[in-house]
């Protein structure tokens, strides 16, 4: 079978020079294109070069449109307007969009989602093994205790990232939520600051923490009457991301358009 053609969208990004790297290691795969902001001072940089590879000829542009021609898949970690107007071309095209962008509204989902009939998408907040996994058994401790157990979510991040809380953290409140049979939109408890009253029972509570160069540490606390359980996933280097979405890319092609979770592509799904 020949190698999955791929497009790097943020390719001059923390995730996207990782991409380029992961991509480059990977048989199977290959980089045929390099997405940059329109107006970035990147655009014409060789994407290896900014990857600290040898120059690989693949230069960024702003231009999916003209890339995407001879392409089978894009990975997007970049920003919610990028990642928005991406989905309309890779669905145009009917070709694999990974989404690891964070910090997208439910409005923006909603368009992600009316695309799947013609566009083979795969999403989610955190693209590792262990996270999956860790939501999974948040899912199952939320169903076995009740309510006397509030559910706190603590995460922390890199000073440069630009959304809180984290997609992950989103994540595994839903995951918690659905353990528990509510709806975390009316049970969340986000961004406590002053005289705020006593814990709302049932609400599932974030906090986020953001300093030096932490690739994503992720808690989640079950504070009972008189004992705590924590389930907790430390990553210790972004290439787990990068790794975990060219897995999925190269699960997703040829697969049926619709969307998928990297739950399916785990094989985790229930
Ligand atoms: N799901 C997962 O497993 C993971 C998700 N993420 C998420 O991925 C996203 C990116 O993270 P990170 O790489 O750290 O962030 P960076 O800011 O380092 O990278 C984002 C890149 O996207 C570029 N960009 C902005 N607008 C556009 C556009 N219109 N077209 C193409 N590129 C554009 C930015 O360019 P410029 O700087 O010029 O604006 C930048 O180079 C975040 O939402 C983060 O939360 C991160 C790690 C793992
Ligand atoms: O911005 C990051 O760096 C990360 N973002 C994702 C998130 O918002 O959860 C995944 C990972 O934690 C790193």
């Amino acid at each position: 079978m020949a190698d999955m053609r791929l497009i790097v969208a943020g390719a001059g990004g923390r995730m996207g020079r990782t991409l380029t790297r992961i991509i480059s290691e990977t048989p199977g795969a290959v980089l045929v294109g390099a997405l940059e902001a329109p107006g970035s001072e990147l655009l014409g940089k060789d994407a290896g070069v900014l990857a600290g590879l040898p120059a690989n000829g693949v230069v960024l542009s702003a231009d999916l449109w003209s890339m995407s021609a001879n392409a089978d898949g894009i990975l997007d970690f970049t920003v919610p307007a990028a990642t928005i107007a991406n989905v309309a071309i890779a669905a145009e095209r009917g070709i694999v969009h990974v989404i690891g962008t964070t910090g997208l509204s439910p409005s923006d989902d909603a368009v992600i989602r009316s695309v799947t009939n013609r566009a083979i998408v795969v999403k989610s907040g955190n693209m590792s093994l262990g996270v999956n996994l860790l939501a999974a058994l948040v899912k199952r401790v939320a169903q076995s205790l009740d309510q006397s157990f509030d559910i706190e979510i603590l995460e922390l991040h890199h000073k440069s990232k630009i959304d809180a809380p984290s997609g992950t953290a989103l994540m595994l409140g839903e995951a918690a939520a659905a353990g528990r049979k509510i709806v975390l939109e009316q049970h969340s408890a986000r961004g406590r600051d002053g005289l705020t009253g006593a814990r709302r029972a049932g609400d599932i509570g974030f906090a986020s923490l953001r300093g030096g160069t932490a690739a994503g540490d992720h808690s989640v606390i079950f504070a009972g009457p008189s004992e705590r359980l924590t389930l907790s996933h430390h990553a210790e280097d972004r290439a787990l991301f990068a790794q975990g979405a060219l897995k999925a890319a190269l699960w997703a092609h040829g697969k049926k358009p619709g969307m998928y979770s990297m739950a399916d592509v785990l094989g985790l799904s229930e």
